[in-house]
């Protein structure tokens, strides 16, 4: 049986702990085809960000464009953009290939500013273009650096109710950089709210955790789960992926990517994987 395809539009990370190499490692876990679409490459090793080269815009747009056309991904997500031309060259592309709300296939916007050590990731005039994604957006899963950035305010719930104002249909706001004994994380579409709790694991290999978690709710999100669901088995696979951590190099270690206990299961005879469901993916956007 052929495996449901997702597609991440993202940085590389040459010390392979975030980024798009973290988005490939969980989509293999949950037995979803990765595709990417470059938008940056960095310099970056455990210790930090040292250099950033842009992809030109039509070129990450012409890589959105040959995997939708060709392989149909069942959810897309997006991670560090870099850049407010490349951000609008995205925004075009997607509306044309009927990704996010609005069109058949979910979007995960995950707004990446800064790496873990605040090494810039997204420059200074690109906020308002980034903004400018979310009424896309299936969901947005900013932390709380993010949401002081992008909204004003680190309280979650506040952070929440100002994303949503922004057009997303829901808004996940991550309290893990916090210093309490829990990870608690706020899901939201403005009338439910479900806290996703964990025990914070004591590490500082947390590298890629944020992208993980991202990528884990596309990969079940491409394989039909509603947008809740997601969340929640991809809540459970970061706290595992957070448990097994580990060190290598001289600074913050990646997480670990463990195969998920909740793979997404190949679609059917009639599914976007087979020559009967070759119509364009819907996997419920919301
Ligand atoms: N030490 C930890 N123990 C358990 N969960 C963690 C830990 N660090 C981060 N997480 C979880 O990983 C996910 C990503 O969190 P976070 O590190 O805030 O993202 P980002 O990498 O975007 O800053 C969240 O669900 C968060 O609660
Ligand atoms: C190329 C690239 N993209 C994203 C990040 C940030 O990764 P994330 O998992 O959100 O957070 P940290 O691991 O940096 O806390 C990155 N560093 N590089």
């Amino acid at each position: 049986m052929n495996p449901v395809v997702a597609l991440t539009v993202a940085g590389s990370d040459s010390g392979g702990g975030a980024g798009l190499q973290a988005d490939l490692h969980t989509f293999a876990a949950f037995g979803v085809h990765g595709t990417s679409a470059v938008t940056a490459v960095t310099v970056q090793n455990t210790v930090g960000v040292t250099g950033v080269h842009e992809i030109p815009p039509p070129l990450v747009a012409d890589q959105i464009r040959v995997v939708v056309e060709d392989m149909r991904p069942g959810a897309v997500k997006t991670g560090m953009l870099a850049s407010a031309p490349i951000i609008e060259a995205i925004g075009a592309a997607f509306r044309r290939h009927g990704i996010g709300r609005g069109g058949s296939v979910p979007l995960v916007l995950d707004p990446v500013c800064a790496s873990m050590h605040g090494d810039p990731l997204l420059r200074a005039d690109a906020l308002s273009a980034l903004r400018g994604l979310f009424a896309a957006a299936t969901v947005v899963t900013p932390n709380l650096d993010e949401t002081a950035l992008l909204v004003g305010t680190r309280d979650q719930r506040d952070a929440a109710r100002a994303l949503l104002a922004l057009g997303p249909a829901y808004a996940l706001v991550k309290g893990g950089h916090g210093d309490g004994p829990r990870s608690r994380d706020l899901l939201t579409d403005g009338t439910t709210e479900l806290w996703l709790d964990a025990a914070r694991i004591d590490t500082g290999n947390t590298h890629g955790s944020g992208d993980t978690l991202a990528a884990a709710i596309t990969a079940r999100l491409a394989g039909g789960d509603s947008l809740p669901d997601a969340v929640a088995a991809a809540k459970r696979y970061v706290t595992r992926a957070v448990a097994t951590s580990y060190s290598v190099g001289s600074g913050h270690g990646p997480v670990g990517h463990p195969p998920a206990s909740d793979p997404v299961a190949p679609p059917g005879p009639a599914g976007p994987g087979s020559e009967a469901g070759a119509a364009p993916a819907a996997v419920g956007a919301s």
